[in-house]
């Protein structure tokens, strides 16, 4: 038999299997749908029993249906041939025969390890394995590794080459795929470390961490199921566009229990996309900024009154600006949230001004402290004036006032700079928008500051007066009360770029949790790694146990591509720090002087466009990507991307090209580290413009 009609034959085979297993999915389906039919009409005479015998069938059914709509390809795509000539079928999901036999294994299942931890020097008793690359219902290739030779029946036939470098050099969509199929060893056993305490996984560009930790999370969702799927899997990265990019990933193994936010949509009712220049962000991000928010806090209010006075009987009570700083200032040495401290306000001001009558008091005017404070307590000009003297706080409010330097600056002194101090006003001047930045800040005022107490809504229907503070604010929905989210996992990708205020944010999500956190310290766009460092562990306090792999093949970029990348760090870092790209692809990078930026950059895009199939990615310093997007409108149409540095993070495209590398290091505060991850970006070309000397 010629080397295609063997390969034909053996797809045949998996077809037939492949074709099974659809036809027992279309009986799965369809008896689900009848048991949910009949029981919605006999609902209540249903024993328990059934109606948890039909809510388990409908879910699986449902999870499959979603799974399925999620990824056209691969729901099969395993085999593994055994010593004892037993065959199993391994997929994005599991699938039993009605006689409770295996047709498919789920990936995440023990019997499937063995399909990602055999080696030739270790088999695990597996003969052949065997990888199935279908589209939709039809097998079209196969791939086989023959691992244990010796155990080999003699008509085993082996096919293929090369499943792994067949996928890695597939062209590249807007979606990452799941790597289900070709996982490696190496990060097999991060995926599936035991669930508690901190597993890190750290490796250079394209080693697969983004990759590994959402297979961790599908992996962990469905071995524990019940521990991980209340509280549910939080996401953490860090763009809205790499959120996006990576979304399709856990859907397609039937997981829907997780949340992918990006570092400005951490916290509930915000979605920040836009960014601080570098220098503006490094201050936002540093831990300083705590005691800066609490100062802050204790600030009195921009409009609060200064005098308070009231008549009682007779004679005029007087607190002055001078009594008022002095009580405000006693409140807040207490500790509590000020907006949980507003009845104690009252009281101290109450107290205040029985002082007062004590001063006053003569023959006709003897006060009575229990009477006082009643009397006074019940006015309204008095509740008026507490109102605005010791407002709500709303943590966006309060950060909006600090755009007032010479407030900004009584609340950061010594603290922060002159130069600082004027960058964050700056920033917060005219706020149209908040920044990544600010999303941890405006979390941390939330904290510090409390929710605001809650008014008892009015017994009348009528009443208009009294509200909840919830309806007071729903147009404000961020400003709930303090209590947030907590999960149950939580995944940092990215985590080299976390701030310390944005590890605050993303630490509070997790107080009780286990932590799955991803890196490449190498990648860092923050500039001072050791008080991030510190952040970070009191973030992760919490977990007993530490463990950490380090993964060092990298599967993105071709070997050509990461020698130009890795040369811009070399001298930064320990050799072992890099990851060793396996792909040749003979394509050398093209590094080129220009003069005329617009044309030339025009062309080179569309040079690249026509070079490859996928998406190509044109890579910018901050500044400039919106004059760059100028320059390539109408180019590419939908094939085309053009990213600032920092969007570019943990992206990937076929083809890249770099729009002045030099004006995009000295942007970043990390400079040649910056570089480094936008020339990491690519898979199978790239075009570095830089400008002429
Ligand atoms: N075992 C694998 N099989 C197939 N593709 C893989 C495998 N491992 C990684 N890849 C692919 O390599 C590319 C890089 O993976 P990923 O983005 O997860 O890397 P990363 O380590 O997070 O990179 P970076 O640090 O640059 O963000 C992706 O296209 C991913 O699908």
């Amino acid at each position: 038999m010629s080397e295609t009609s063997v390969r034909q034959a053996e797809i045949a085979i998996e077809q037939r299997h492949v074709d099974r297993v659809y036809a027992r999915l279309g009986e799965l389906r369809a008896e689900a749908a009848r048991m949910r039919d009949k029981s919605y009409e006999h609902g209540r005479e249903a024993t328990p029993e059934a109606l948890y015998e039909r809510d388990v069938m409908v879910h699986h059914a449902n999870r499959t249906l979603q799974a399925l709509d999620a990824e056209a390809e691969g729901l099969v795509f395993g085999r593994l041939d055994l010593a004892d000539g037993d065959a199993v079928h391994i997929g994005r999901l599991g699938i039993r025969d009605p006689e409770f036999d295996n047709l498919l294994v789920d990936w995440r299942a023990p019997l499937a390890s063995a399909f990602y931890q055999a080696t030739p020097e270790n088999p695990l008793d597996v003969v052949r394995r065997r990888v199935i690359r279908s589209s939709r219902e039809t097998v079209v290739d196969l791939s086989d590794d023959l691992l244990d030779p010796q155990r080999a029946p003699r008509d085993m036939r082996v096919v293929g080459d090369g499943a792994l470098m067949a996928s890695l050099s597939r062209a590249r969509s807007d979606s990452m795929r799941n790597i289900v199929a070709t996982i490696q060893k190496e990060q097999d056993d991060a995926i599936r470390a035991p669930e508690g305490g901190v597993t890190e996984i750290t490796g250079g560009p394209g080693t697969g961490k983004t990759a590994v930790a959402l297979h961790r999370a599908a992996y962990l969702l469905y071995r524990d199921q019940r521990k991980l799927g209340g509280a549910g899997v939080l996401v953490v990265g860090p763009s809205p566009v790499f959120m996006s990019y990576i979304s399709r990933v856990l859907p397609s193994m039937g997981e829907h229990n997780v949340e992918l936010r990006a570092l400005g949509e951490v916290l509930d009712g915000l979605s920040a996309g836009a960014i601080d220049d570098p220098r503006t962000a490094e201050v936002k991000g540093s831990s300083r900024m705590v005691q800066v928010l609490r100062r802050a806090l204790r600030l009195a209010p921009p409009d609060a009154p200064d005098e308070l006075r009231m008549f009682y009987r007779g004679v005029v009570l007087k607190l002055q600006h001078e009594d008022l700083k002095r009580i405000r200032r006693r409140l807040h040495s207490k500790g509590a949230p000020p907006n949980r401290s507003r009845m104690r306000a009252a009281d101290a001001l109450l107290e205040a001004l029985w002082h007062k009558a004590k001063q006053c008091a003569d023959e006709r005017f003897q006060p009575d402290r229990e009477r006082l404070i009643t009397e006074i307590g019940e006015r309204i000009e008095f509740h008026r004036f507490l109102v605005s003297w010791w407002p709500p706080l709303y943590p966006m409010q309060v950060l909006r006032w600090l755009s007032d330097p010479g407030r900004l600056a009584k609340a950061s002194r010594r603290l922060l700079s002159a130069e600082e101090i004027d960058l964050l006003a700056k920033s917060w001047a005219d706020v149209q928008e908040w920044t990544v930045a600010d999303v941890a800040l405006i979390d941390e005022l939330r904290v510090l500051a409390g929710a605001p107490p809650k008014r008892r809504r009015a017994p009348q229907a009528d009443s208009r007066e009294l509200t909840t503070w919830a309806e007071r604010t729903a147009d404000q929905p961020y400003q709930r009360p303090d209590n947030y989210d907590e999960y149950s996992h939580v995944v940092v990708d990215e985590s080299q770029d976390l701030s310390p205020m944005q590890w605050r944010m993303v630490g509070r999500r997790g107080r009780h949790a286990s932590w799955t956190v991803v890196g490449d310290p190498v990648q860092s766009s923050w500039p001072d790694p050791a008080e991030a460092a510190r952040a970070r562990q009191e973030a992760l306090s919490s977990a007993r146990s530490h463990r950490r792999f380090t993964l060092r093949t990298n599967y993105r970029n071709s070997a050509e591509i990461f020698a130009v990348a890795a040369d811009a760090v070399r001298d930064l870092v320990p050799a072992d720090d890099l990851p060793n790209a396996v792909r040749t692809t003979g394509v050398e990078p093209v590094v080129r002087e220009v003069s005329q930026w617009p044309q030339e950059v025009r062309a080179a895009a569309e040079e690249l466009l026509e070079a490859s199939e996928g998406t190509v990615g044109v890579i910018t310093a901050m500044r400039r990507r919106g004059e760059v997007g100028e320059w390539l409108a109408g180019v590419g149409q939908d094939r085309l991307r053009v990213v600032g540095s920092l969007e570019a993070k943990g992206m990937e495209y076929d083809a890249v090209l770099l729009v002045d590398p030099d004006e995009l290091a000295a942007e970043s505060s990390t400079g040649r580290r910056a570089l480094y991850v936008a020339l990491s970006r690519a898979t199978q070309r790239l075009t570095v413009l830089k400008a002429k000397a």
